[in-house]
């Protein structure tokens, strides 16, 4: 798929960025009784590095699944997943978790915080199972993106004590605080008002730009779907469109693989 980002007035692309996510003809068929349910059908789509990207889509479409199996959370009924070249199809659970720990960060729509620990111990958290990461680090670590994610006075207060934004501030901290290439985020403003979503498209976008950290988010919001430079649209567990945006203005073309 040509996605790549680039500011020519054409759309050719002068460099290929280096593909962080590859999902290969994947299917997944989620059992419910009697019946199968198709989720997603024969996905193939690459991320490529430095993407600000949208999966958008009806409820049911298949968002949720395809960041699911993108990031290792869920696992492929046919096809295969690539994450920076490496097949993963067969690893054990623990070898998915270390992949997933090293490369890719989460946000929910819920959040998804701890909710007995602090601010600063919910960035913590996925450090813990770093051994190579020392206590000076983490702590250098914690601070930093705490302060990135203008936190840095919240540090001790719990998700209880922190508005919606502020609650999503720390998940987004939390997923950057192990250097991860990626953070997939499901539906991350839909529990947000509007001014406050915003403001959470805000602070991904100039990590986006500024740490050339790699973004995919789901949507069936439109002002948020527009934040994004590559959009793929999915009916019905397939990507049907791609869209670009070269100079602020979305192209459609029909998705092809
Ligand atoms: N665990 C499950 N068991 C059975 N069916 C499931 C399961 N998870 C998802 N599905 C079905 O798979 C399809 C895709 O679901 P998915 O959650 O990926 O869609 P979505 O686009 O993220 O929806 P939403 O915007 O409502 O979150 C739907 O038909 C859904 O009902």
């Amino acid at each position: 798929m040509q996605t790549s980002r680039d500011d020519s007035t054409d759309g050719t692309s002068t460099t290929d960025p280096k593909t962080i996510i590859r999902i290969e003809n994947v299917s997944k068929i989620y059992r419910l009784g009697d019946q199968d349910v198709n989720a997603l059908r024969k996905v193939t789509l690459d991320v490529k590095e430095g993407y600000f990207m949208a999966i958008a889509g009806t409820s049911g479409s298949g968002k949720s699944t395809l960041l699911n199996i993108m990031g290792c959370i869920d696992t492929p009924s046919e096809g295969r997943v690539f994450i920076e070249g490496k097949d993963v199809s067969g690893q054990t659970p623990d070898e998915l978790a270390n992949i997933r720990a090293r490369t890719i960060g989460f946000i929910f729509q819920t959040f998804n915080l701890l909710p007995v620990l602090s601010a600063e111990e919910n960035v913590e958290y996925p450090l813990l199972q770093m051994p190579e990461i020392s206590k000076e680090e983490r702590r250098a670590r914690v601070n930093d993106y705490l302060k990135l994610v203008g936190l840095a006075k919240y540090a001790h207060h719990r998700p209880n004590q922190l508005s919606g934004g502020q609650r999503q501030r720390v998940a987004i901290a939390r997923a950057l605080v192990t250097h991860s290439k990626v953070v997939l985020a499901d539906e991350p403003t839909a529990n947000l008002d509007k001014n406050t979503g915003k403001s959470i498209l805000d602070l991904m976008q100039r990590i986006n730009e500024d740490c050339k950290t790699t973004f995919v988010f789901s949507t069936h919001d439109k002002q948020v779907m527009s934040r994004a430079v590559q959009q793929v649209r999915m009916e019905d567990g397939q990507p049907t469109k791609l869209g670009l945006k070269l100079n602020g203005t979305w192209r459609f073309v029909p998705y092809r693989a």
